[in-house]
């Protein structure tokens, strides 16, 4: 497991998200992908969104940083510096984007343009949120592909996107995003497309840059391992909504959710070799159709009266869970459902 104890309750609170709600009309029908979602985000902080597929982590991530109000509906708190990013207008959230709060993507290519060489992609950046003259952008634009760990970087940033391999484009992703210094980090399934051993070079040099500049960073993710090597603290979503948040060392000893224990179930490290993966039984809900009370009862099997009834709400303090029938810590994580 990559270290990641780095971060203390002294750091203080960048981030604060309160009742974060986004939803889409598709063909007349709404479909809330974001459903009153509540989490905070200490400085320096690695936060893991984790859930399957349609679970609402992407939408969560844009919706921070006013990407999904292009094309939903938005609301709730992002408080961020004192601001309320979800009220910001456009304009001035463009100043936030890309400066005080970046963020990185699962297949850099669609964020890097194919035609101009990295030199210039990151000398744009600095253009826009410097005021480094020319020969200093050049020194910084060597200075951040060579933190990220591009070797030979002076002559690199001549080349192409399509003259790196996928690991190294990441890597200029994550230099391009360090440009302009940036408080927080998003960063959407950054490692989903490599293989595993870069996969892991590129979650540890995420991890080393968020402790070396005191940058916090959410990262999305369907893959729980992932998270569980990256993260200081977790956040499991659900249907749209959050079930469980803690640290990350608390989720994974004693899950208190159901969903959060079938999740580990399924993660290689946990299962006895040759035994079958496991996966939950059902189906995902559908978020344009959801359940009157709890989004996971139709595939849990310790249901009891309530859920079918109520929404059961995210309580806690350290470690919070949304269910009316939470495991006992001691509980095995085998045979959940
Ligand atoms: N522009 C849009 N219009 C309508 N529905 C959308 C739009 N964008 C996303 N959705 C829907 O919102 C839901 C949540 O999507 P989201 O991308 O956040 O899921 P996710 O948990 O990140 O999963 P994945 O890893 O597959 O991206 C999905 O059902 C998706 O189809």
């Amino acid at each position: 497991m990559l270290e990641n104890a780095h971060i203390t309750s002294a750091h203080p609170r960048i981030l604060d998200v309160k009742n974060l709600s986004t939803s889409f009309d598709v063909a007349g029908k709404q479909l809330k992908a974001v459903d009153n979602v509540s989490f905070h985000l200490n400085q320096g902080e690695v936060l893991g969104i984790v859930g399957e597929s349609g679970s609402g982590k992407s939408i969560t991530l844009r919706s921070i940083i006013g990407l999904s109000r292009r094309y939903g509906e938005v609301t709730g708190e992002v408080n961020w510096q004192g601001e309320n990013l979800v009220a910001m207008l456009e304009r001035d959230l463009r100043k936030v984007r890309g400066k005080d709060i970046a963020m990185i993507f699962q297949e850099p290519m669609s964020s890097l343009n194919p035609l101009l060489t990295v030199g210039l992609q990151i000398g744009e950046n600095l253009v826009e949120h410097t005021s480094l003259d020319k020969p200093g952008r050049r020194r910084r634009s060597i200075e951040l592909l060579e933190m990220v760990g591009i070797p030979d970087a002076e002559n690199r940033l001549n080349d192409y996107p399509h003259q790196f391999s996928g690991g190294m484009r990441q890597r200029v992703m994550i230099a391009i995003a360090l440009a302009s210094n940036p408080k927080l980090l998003l960063a959407d399934e950054p490692t989903t497309a490599l293989d595993v051993t870069i996969q892991k070079q590129i979650l540890k040099l995420i991890l080393d840059l968020s402790k070396d500049l005191g940058m916090a960073v959410i990262l999305v993710t369907h893959d729980l391992g992932v998270a569980a090597q990256t993260c200081d603290r977790l956040a499991v979503m659900y249907g749209g909504k959050l079930v469980e948040t803690g640290a990350t060392r608390e989720v994974l000893r004693a899950p208190k959710h159901r969903y959060t224990m079938g999740l580990l179930q399924s993660v290689p490290e946990n299962i006895e070799p040759r035994t079958p993966l496991f996966s939950l039984p059902g189906t995902p809900p559908s978020l344009m159709n959801l359940p009157l009370g709890c989004a996971f009862a139709p595939r849990c099997a310790h249901s009891v009266a309530d859920c079918a009834e109520k929404k059961p709400p995210l309580i806690g303090e350290q470690h919070q869970v949304a269910c009316f029938n939470p495991t006992n810590s001691g509980e095995a994580t085998k045979g959940v459902a």
